[in-house]
């Protein structure tokens, strides 16, 4: 039988998707160690440059709760505008959309969770507690002529008790859209949730908002990140959070690893003939960019394929250790 050609893999899919950048914010802020306010902005310069043009630069969060985010003004405040580009912060309460307003951002997200004990220990309060916080929030920001994009944590699983209903993901989704976000990040916080538990949620999502306002966010700590994806897609999503070079976790949701890697997201778009407007070496170099000075390798699968091409034993440079 003949192999379906490449060019029909993407029929049904859509041609264009969104990838919002999410490393500097969700990587960052569960690194061990501070990195430099310099460091974050050459990062996020890099990013621009391969072609991102939504990026999570920060977090007006308390200092005590996630240091790493600490200096987000400073971020903030030592960006170039570039046209075409968002970028955006984390907003928990008034106090963190006043220190947005005041250093010039012109994008907010606010975050919300499908289970009660996550919302707990990530913000300190009630899913609904939480919602009722966000109502004034989203309206000042609005008129302000600030953009808010809405997150749910634990779309599939929480860290503390286990499965998630995607009924209740379609609520809180729901109640944030209706406030006002002009879009719902939908996080696998843990990375525990599978395709089909994917394809349910944003089925259960995708009535209370329109899909094309969903976004799919997912960890990769199991492996099911792309399959995930791969299953919104056919669900008809078309916008995606990923971190460069994997970076990454969540401080409250232990064991976590970090988001889907965004040079991998984009091999993945490629490969589905889906444009994502990014430059994948570019993405490459910002990832190893970073890496290198966290110190490690860069955790997504193309950076590793790369590095092995580049490696002496493999080009042959060093024959007498290649196998
Ligand atoms: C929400 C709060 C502030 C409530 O924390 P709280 O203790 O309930 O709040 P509070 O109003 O009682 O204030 C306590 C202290 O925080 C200060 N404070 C209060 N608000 C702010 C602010 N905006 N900026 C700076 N400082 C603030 C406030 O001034 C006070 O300072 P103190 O008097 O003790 O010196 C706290 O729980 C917090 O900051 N949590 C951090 C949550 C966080 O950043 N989590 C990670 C991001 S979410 C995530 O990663 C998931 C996601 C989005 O990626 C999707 C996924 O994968 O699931």
């Amino acid at each position: 039988m003949a192999m379906t050609p490449i060019e029909n893999a993407a029929e049904g899919l859509p041609k264009r998707v969104k990838i919002v950048e999410v490393g500097v914010r969700d990587g960052l802020q569960n690194e061990k160690v501070q990195v430099a306010t310099a460091v974050k902005i050459a990062l996020i310069n890099r990013l621009t440059n391969a072609g991102i043009q939504s990026i999570e630069v920060g977090s007006f969060v308390s200092p005590k709760w996630v240091p790493q985010m600490a200096d987000t003004a400073e971020v903030v405040r030592g960006l170039p505008v570039k046209p075409g580009v968002a970028y955006s912060v984390l907003v928990p309460n008034m106090r963190g959309l006043e220190q947005a307003l005041e250093t010039g951002c012109r994008e907010v997200a606010v975050f919300a969770a499908a289970s009660e004990a996550f919302s707990q220990k990530n913000i300190n309060c009630s899913i609904a507690e939480s919602l009722a916080r966000f109502g004034p929030v989203i309206e000042a920001a609005q008129k302000a002529g600030v953009n808010v994009r809405g997150y749910v944590s634990c779309v599939m699983n929480c860290p503390f008790t286990g499965d998630v209903p995607a009924e209740k993901v379609a609520e809180v989704a729901g109640a944030l859209y209706a406030m006002g976000c002009y879009e719902i990040s939908l996080g696998d916080t843990t990375g525990a949730g599978g395709p089909l538990a994917t394809r349910r949620m944003i089925d259960a999502c995708a009535r209370q908002v329109p899909v094309t306002a969903l976004a799919g966010h997912f960890h990769d700590t199991y492996g099911m990140a792309l399959a995930n994806i791969y299953a919104s897609l056919e669900s008809g999503v078309t916008a995606f959070d990923s971190s460069v070079a994997g970076l990454g976790g969540c401080p409250y949701s232990p064991g976590a690893t970090g988001n889907v890697a965004t040079e991998d997201v984009v091999y993945l778009m490629q490969q589905l003939r889906i444009e994502t407007g990014l430059d994948l070496p570019l993405l490459v170099e910002a990832g190893n960019y970073i890496s290198t000075y966290l110190e490690r390798p860069a955790n997504s699968r193309i950076a590793k394929v790369l590095s092995a091409k580049q490696s002496p034993t493999i080009t042959g440079a060093a024959s007498s250790q290649a196998v």
